[in-house]
C-alpha cells in the first residue's frame, strides 16, 4: 500500500527532477570530456606519427585549433643561429605555408618572466590572461579578430626552453590566471618532444646529404636528386645539364700549402661556384677535388655559358690562405646535357649523363686545363 504524504510530494518531485537534470548535465559533461579526450588522443597519435618537420607543424596548425576550439594558434621556436631555419630551407620546407611558425633568437623573446635563472630554477609556468595586442604582438602577429584571452605555454625539453605554444580564444573566460594549467602543460610537453624529435631527424638527414668540409651537397644527395629531376624533366619536357668541375693540379696545391691549405682552397672554390649558380641548381662535392653541378631547365648552350663563368671566376683572382700565402688556381670543366625525352630507366640516364660530363672533363684536361668542354656524341 502506498503512503502519500500530502505536501511533501511536490517537494520530492521537484528534487527528483532537479537530480535528474543534474544527472543529465553530468552525463553530458562526461560525454563531452570523453569526446575531448578522444580527440586529444587522436591528435597526440597524429603528431607522434609525423615523419617530418613540415608534417608536424602542419598537423599542429591544422588540428589543434579544431580539437581545442581555439581561434589562434602560433608556435615560437628558439633558433639562436638560424640553424633550424637554414637546414629546413635547404631540405625544401616552404615557410610561406606556415605564417604562424615564428622563429626567435633566444628565450628572452618568448615573453616569459624569467627573472634571474640558474640551473636549479623551476621551469617557467604557462602565462594565462587577457590578450594585449601590444604585449602579445610577437606571439600573435596576425591575431584572430576579437581575440580576448591567451595562453603562452613554454615548450620544455629536459627543463630547457625550446619555444612556446601560443593559444588564443575569442572567449575572455577561456584563459584566466586562475585556471589550472595541467592539461595545456601536458599537451605542450608532447608537442615539445615531437618537435625536438623531428628537428633532430631533419638535421641528421641534412648532415647525411652534405659535405662537411665545404657545406655543399654530397654524392648521395646528387644521385637521389638526379633521379627525381630526370623524371620531372621528362614529364615537363625541359632539359637538364650536368657539369663536372675539377681543380687543376690540386696535388701540387696540397704539396705546397699542406692538406689544410688545400681544404681552404676547396672551400673557396665551392663558394665561387655557388656564386655563379641559380637557386634551383644543385652543387655537390663528389669527393676529392671534384665538384659537380646539376642545372635544371638548362640546355647544353646555357650550361656551357654558366660553366665558362665558373671557370673565369675560379681563375679571376688569387686565393688567400690563412697561412698568408696567395695561390693562383684554375679548374677544368666538362658539360653534358640529358638526351631529349628518353624513356629508358632514369638510373641509366643518370649514369650516362654523369659519364658524358666526365668524358668532356677528360677532354678539357687533355686539351690543356683551365677550359670548358662540352660532350658531343661522336
Ligand atoms: N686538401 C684536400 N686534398 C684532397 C682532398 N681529397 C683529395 N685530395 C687531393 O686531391 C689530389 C687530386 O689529385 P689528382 O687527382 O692526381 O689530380 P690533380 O693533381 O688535381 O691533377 P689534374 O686533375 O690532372 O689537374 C690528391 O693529391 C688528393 O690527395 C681533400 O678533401 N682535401
Amino acid at each position: 500500500m502506498m503512503h502519500s504524504i500530502p505536501g511533501d510530494a511536490p517537494d520530492l518531485a521537484a528534487e527528483n527532477q532537479q537530480l535528474r537534470a543534474r544527472m543529465t548535465y553530468m552525463i553530458e559533461q562526461a560525454e563531452r570530456n570523453h569526446s575531448i579526450m578522444m580527440r586529444h588522443q587522436a591528435f597526440d597519435l597524429e603528431i607522434v606519427g609525423a615523419g617530418s618537420f613540415p608534417e608536424l607543424i602542419g598537423s599542429i596548425f591544422r588540428s589543434l585549433p579544431a580539437i581545442s576550439e581555439l581561434d589562434s594558434v602560433t608556435l615560437s621556436l628558439i633558433d639562436e643561429d638560424a640553424d633550424i631555419r637554414t637546414v629546413m630551407e635547404k631540405l625544401g620546407v616552404d615557410f610561406a605555408a606556415f605564417p604562424d611558425l615564428l622563429f626567435v633568437p633566444g628565450t628572452a623573446h618568448l615573453g616569459f618572466d624569467l627573472g634571474t635563472r640558474h640551473a636549479q630554477s623551476p621551469p617557467p609556468k604557462p602565462m594565462l590572461g587577457m590578450f594585449d595586442p601590444v604585449r602579445h604582438a610577437r606571439q600573435f602577429p596576425q591575431p584572430a579578430r576579437r581575440l580576448q584571452s591567451v595562453a603562452i605555454v613554454p615548450l620544455l625539453r629536459n627543463k630547457r626552453i625550446i619555444g612556446s605554444l601560443n593559444l588564443g580564444s575569442v572567449d575572455p573566460a577561456r584563459f584566466t590566471p586562475s585556471l589550472g594549467t595541467d592539461f595545456i602543460e601536458h599537451m605542450a610537453s608532447i608537442i615539445a618532444i615531437c618537435l625536438e624529435n623531428v628537428i633532430s631527424n631533419e638535421m641528421l638527414k641534412y648532415i647525411g646529404l652534405t659535405d662537411s668540409l665545404t657545406g655543399v651537397y654530397n654524392r648521395r644527395y646528387i644521385d637521389r636528386r638526379l633521379l627525381e629531376e630526370i623524371g620531372r624533366a621528362r614529364r615537363q619536357n625541359y632539359a637538364i645539364s650536368f657539369m663536372y668541375i675539377d681543380i687543376d693540379h690540386f696535388k701540387r696545391v696540397n704539396d705546397t700549402v699542406g692538406h689544410q691549405g688545400g681544404d681552404e682552397v676547396l672551400r673557396e672554390v665551392a663558394n665561387r661556384i655557388k656564386a655563379e649558380l641559380r637557386l634551383s641548381d644543385a652543387l655537390a662535392r663528389f669527393g676529392g677535388e671534384e665538384f659537380v653541378v646539376l642545372l635544371i631547365d638548362a640546355d647544353l648552350d646555357s650550361a656551357a655559358f654558366v660553366a665558362e663563368r665558373i671557370r673565369a671566376s675560379i681563375a679571376a683572382s688569387m686565393i688567400g690562405l690563412a697561412q698568408g700565402v696567395q695561390l693562383s688556381i684554375t679548374g677544368s670543366i666538362g658539360v653534358a646535357c640529358l638526351d631529349e625525352a628518353g624513356d629508358g630507366p632514369a638510373e641509366a640516364a643518370a649514369l650516362q649523363l654523369i659519364a658524358h660530363a666526365d668524358e668532356a672533363l677528360y677532354l678539357a684536361k687533355s686539351g690543356g686545363r683551365n677550359r670548358v668542354m662540352r660532350f658531343t656524341p661522336s
